[in-house]
């Protein structure tokens, strides 16, 4: 027995577990963290499904999952601040730290980022993880380690939040009401938003967008036959800044589904002068109302994964009760049953929110 048991995405459509090596420390300042909980992403499915994403492509055999939570198994002899048994979120991407993103304090744009499941890095789906240990945040004991393993998502919403500079008073649309799309909300709501509209085709999501974040939810009507898809986003967005009395549009709207339809409503929804955010991720290059971007003078703004302090403040939005990751939760199986755990999310069931792999004991 090596020791490893591991979740292998061996190729497209094919996965298997494998026995393998358990990881070593690279350097002092590593730790070994024990994988607790695991939640699985519409990304690790994508790369079961696909083997790519935009210029990530799997070329070899990788282990997939990047959102965990865990317990410290050894130190590195430079690690300061954590020690064998402490519970941790840990923050899947480490950066190189020597380049002039790293350098200028914008890490996420990092070229050489070592990323969990995202080809050819290993990801979290394992017994045991190597990982900086300054990218492995401690929580507080009153969270357990499925809302640790949920610390990830939370923090893509604070990042999403951040990049979009939402602050109080402002009316916040958001396009998409999955995981990423309520935690959005939910942030946007604890950074003082006056006014935040989830908008999505499935009722059920609108729901629990309801029981979140929203204050208003909307469900956009089919396009009437024979009428363009740009020209229908726009008549859209003419109902949603009508229906909640939004004059001219929304202050912020935060894109979370990578629908192009979606994204083509959250252009025309957001009022002149304001910004547009996307960080849903759907069909590489769509058909984008770029005269009206310009016309309006919007601000257009991209966010991918998490910003510096995103992982503190979402395990403080956590910890505090301000965000309730648990009801979130709607399927949990055993590291043994991971395809099963895969299959469920790939079925895309209305029923189904979050899954999450309980680690190997
Ligand atoms: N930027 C980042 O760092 C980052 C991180 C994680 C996920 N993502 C991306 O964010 C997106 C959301 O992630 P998720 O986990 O919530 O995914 P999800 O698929 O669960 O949620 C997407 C939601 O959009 C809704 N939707 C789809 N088409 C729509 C339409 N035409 N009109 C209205 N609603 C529509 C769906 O019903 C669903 O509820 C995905 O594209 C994902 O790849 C980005
Ligand atoms: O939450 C992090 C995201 O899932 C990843 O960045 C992925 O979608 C792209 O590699």
């Amino acid at each position: 027995m090596a020791g490893n048991l591991s979740f292998v995405l061996r190729a497209v459509k094919d996965v298997a577990f494998e026995d393998r090596a358990k990881p070593k420390l690279r350097d002092h300042h590593d730790v070994i963290v024990h994988v607790s909980q695991t939640g699985i992403c519409g990304s690790d499915v994508h790369y079961w499904q696909r083997g790519r994403i935009g210029n990530y492509i799997l070329t070899g055999p990788m282990v997939l999952g990047h959102e965990s939570s865990g317990v410290v198994a050894e130190v590195g002899s430079l690690v300061k601040h954590l020690k064998v048994g402490d519970r941790v979120a840990m923050e899947p991407g480490v950066p190189c730290r020597r380049c002039s993103h790293c350098k200028g304090g914008r890490y996420h744009n990092c070229g050489e980022m070592i990323f969990a499941a995202t080809p050819p890095w290993d990801g979290t789906l394992a017994k045991y993880y190597v990982n900086a240990s300054d990218f492995c945040y401690k929580v507080p004991d009153s969270m357990d380690m499925e809302e640790s393993a949920m610390v990830e998502p939370v923090a893509v919403a604070c990042a999403i939040n951040k990049t979009a500079d939402v602050r109080a008073h402002q009316t916040v649309i958001v396009m998409g009401c999955g995981p990423i799309g309520i935690l959005s909300q939910a942030v946007a709501k604890q950074s003082g938003a006056k006014k935040v509209i989830g908008v999505d085709i499935v009722q059920s999501r609108l729901d629990l967008a309801a029981q979140y974040g929203a204050d208003e939810t909307f469900m956009p009507p089919r396009p009437e036959p024979g009428v363009e898809p740009i020209v229908h986003a726009e008549r859209v967005a003419g109902l949603i800044r009508e229906k909640f009395n939004l004059d001219d549009g929304a202050d912020v709207v935060l894109e979370c589904s990578g629908a192009e339809a979606c994204i083509q409503m959250g252009i025309f929804a957001t009022k002149p002068g304001g910004t547009f955010t996307q960080a849903g991720m759907g069909k590489e290059n769509v058909l984008f109302p770029i005269t009206h971007v310009c016309t309006q003078a919007l601000v257009i703004k991209g966010s991918i994964r998490y910003l510096n302090g995103c992982y503190p403040a979402a395990i403080d939005l956590i910890s505090s009760g301000k965000i309730n990751v648990k009801r979130l939760i709607t399927n949990r199986y055993k590291f043994e049953q991971a395809e099963e755990a895969f299959e469920l999310v790939r079925q895309a069931r209305q029923d189904v929110f979050k899954v999450m792999i309980e680690g190997v004991q």
